[in-house]
């Protein structure tokens, strides 16, 4: 395995947790200093992709929901509404920092349609091309249950893959795997490294922690098992401080990484 420094195709998903406030709203502060870190990381010549979670909460922040909507038309509604604020706010700090950025709103039909995977892949490698940053979501609003991932731990695998990246890195609000769910276990602890993601692994993880999530570490690990099986590194690390993500190219950070040994 390369050193990680040395790695320049990454692509970083960061949690809707992490993007928004606890009772809803976007976290202006914490998308100021992404926006800081990964154009910082494109200006030294390395090709980044950002998925992103967050469209739902910040539509029903938008909208006063109180609660995440129980019906599907009502979440769709939201992500389109919250898609279109998210990606306002993107453009606003990466152009602060002299980036360009795109949106792609990805649906399962891109693992199944080789047309669209193409163009999917296509798109990409030329916004790479023109140095410019592309921000991905599954698209929420037209995704029903059978073309969708339905969470993007995996969505950001998928798009690692079609790429071949260098490096996957998950930012959540926990640092990484723990033996048992930090949430609801005090006495949990953090494993820094798997280069095995078994029955054993998958029991450890649990659902989401927060009202804002989708998944928890369940749909983390399956990420992983889909960017290892690919040869792809996996880091999942805590996005509360984004600059986490230079001490993860430092390999100095707490968290977990998967890998596989044979990729060495
Ligand atoms: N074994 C585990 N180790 C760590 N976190 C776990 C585990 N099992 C369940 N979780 C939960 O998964 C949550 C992270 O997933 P999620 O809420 O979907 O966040 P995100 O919005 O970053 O995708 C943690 O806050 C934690 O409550
Ligand atoms: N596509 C959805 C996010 C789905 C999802 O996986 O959320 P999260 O667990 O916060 O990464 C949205 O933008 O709200």
């Amino acid at each position: 395995m390369k050193q990680f420094k040395d790695m320049k195709r990454i692509v970083i998903k960061v949690g809707s947790s992490t993007l928004s406030h606890a009772h809803g709203g976007l976290n202006l502060r914490k998308i100021d200093q992404l926006a800081m870190v990964l154009s910082d990381l494109k200006n030294s010549g390395k090709e980044i992709v950002l998925v992103t979670s967050g469209a739902v909460s910040a539509g029903m922040a938008k909208l006063q929901m109180s609660k995440r909507p129980s019906q599907m038309r009502e979440k769709q509604a939201a992500a389109s509404v919250g898609q279109c604020e998210l990606m306002f706010i993107y453009d606003k700090f990466f152009s602060q920092y002299g980036s360009k950025i795109a949106q792609l709103l990805l649906t399962k039909t891109i693992t199944e349609n080789s047309i669209l995977r193409d163009n999917a892949i296509n798109t990409l490698e030329t916004l790479f091309e023109l140095a410019v940053i592309p921000i991905v979501n599954e698209n929420d609003s037209i995704a029903v249950d059978e073309i969708t991932y339905g969470d993007n731990d995996t969505l950001s695998a998928v798009t690692a893959t079609l790429i071949h990246a260098d490096l996957l890195i998950l930012l959540s609000d926990i640092d990484g795997l723990y033996n048992d769910n930090p949430t609801s276990n005090p006495h949990a602890s953090l494993i820094p490294i798997v280069t095995e993601i078994d029955e054993h692994i998958f029991s450890m993880a649990q659902g989401v922690g927060s009202k804002l999530g989708t998944g928890g570490m369940a749909t983390k690990l399956q990420a992983a098992k889909i960017a290892t099986d690919a040869g792809i590194p996996m880091v999942i690390a805590n996005g509360e401080n984004p600059q986490i993500i230079y001490d993860i190219l430092n390999n100095e950070y707490r968290g977990t990484l998967f890998y596989k040994e044979e990729h060495l």
